[in-house]
């Protein structure tokens, strides 16, 4: 088993003005996330999270950081939201284990110690997409069926951004302390080419895109400020930070889906401050 945890710090929208294309993927971009037998993890300085994939295959594994977070176990002072995007597997919190198939998802509360992740099929690993952020409470844990998820269907065949956003973690329907994470997925012929776009000052968000069709899709994921954007070229299963003050949306060469998280200063889903078309550059 590899562990490993990368750090992702902070940046000025100033920073990255004048980024190579090397440097803005070494700095905001992260691959490889789904290694078998691995834990692949990344700490972003953009309000604490962390993010990354566990792929268990013939042994469980479990997330072991205390000193790293100066606490004595990974959840003493965190929330854990969970979407699997491989095989059939199981999560078992504290000696509970729950049955984790294809797109479920699992919310795991502040102050468990032992949070274990196991595959049916080694062959055919569950991977999980795993997303921390600090909590301050003990929030219940929820099994996140897809079949549960709150379905926002949007965009339309005209603007090439029809799709169906699925809230697994959404403040209407649960508590998290700040976590809030999600499942998107575009019909064929679409992107997620939002417009107009937006920023959230408020919160800071990940992606994890998914479900490429074929080894050659790429999307080119959008970034930067309104006036200053700049763009990365997406592999599948790859991942993307995006701060506070970043436009995101992503264009690809068929379509795809993708896993958002957010976390920050509110909960509020639709709390966006929309850009107008002459603004962007
Ligand atoms: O399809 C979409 O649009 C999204 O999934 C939007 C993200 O969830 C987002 O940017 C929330 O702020
Ligand atoms: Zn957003």
């Amino acid at each position: 088993m590899a562990f490993s945890m990368k750090t992702n710090y902070a940046h000025s929208p100033k920073d990255i003005e004048h980024y190579s294309t090397e440097e803005m993927r070494d700095q905001f971009q992260v691959e490889h996330l789904f290694t078998p037998g691995d834990i692949n993890l990344t700490y972003t300085y953009n309000d604490r999270m962390i993010f990354g994939g566990v792929t268990p295959t013939t042994a469980p594994l479990e997330i072991v950081l205390g000193k790293e977070l100066g606490v004595e176990f990974f959840l003493q002072r965190r929330e854990l939201g969970v979407i699997n995007i491989g095989g059939e597997g199981t999560i078992t919190i504290d000696g509970d284990e729950q049955q984790m198939v294809t797109h479920d998802g699992y919310y795991v509360g502040m102050g468990h110690k032992h949070v274990v992740f196991a595959s049916k099929d080694p062959q055919n690993p569950a991977k999980f997409y795993t997303v921390s952020t600090p909590a301050h409470k003990t929030y219940p844990d929820k099994k996140l069926p897809f079949a549960n998820a709150l379905k926002k269907p949007i965009g339309d065949q005209d603007h090439m951004n029809k799709r169906t956003i699925y809230k697994y973690i959404d403040a209407s329907q649960m508590d998290t302390c700040q976590l809030q994470m999600g499942y998107t997925v575009l019909e064929p012929g679409s992107s997620w080419n939002t417009m107009p776009a937006h920023t959230h000052a408020r919160r800071m968000e990940t992606y994890l895109y998914i479900e490429f069709p074929t080894p050659d899709t790429r999307v080119f994921h959008f970034m930067g400020q309104p006036n200053a954007t700049k763009h990365l070229v997406m592999t599948n299963e790859s991942a993307v930070v995006n701060p506070s003050w970043s436009i995101h949306c992503g264009v690809g060469t068929t379509n795809y889906a993708f896993i958002w998280a957010m976390c920050g200063e509110n909960q509020t889903y639709d709390d966006m401050d929309e850009v107008a078309m002459d603004q962007l550059k």
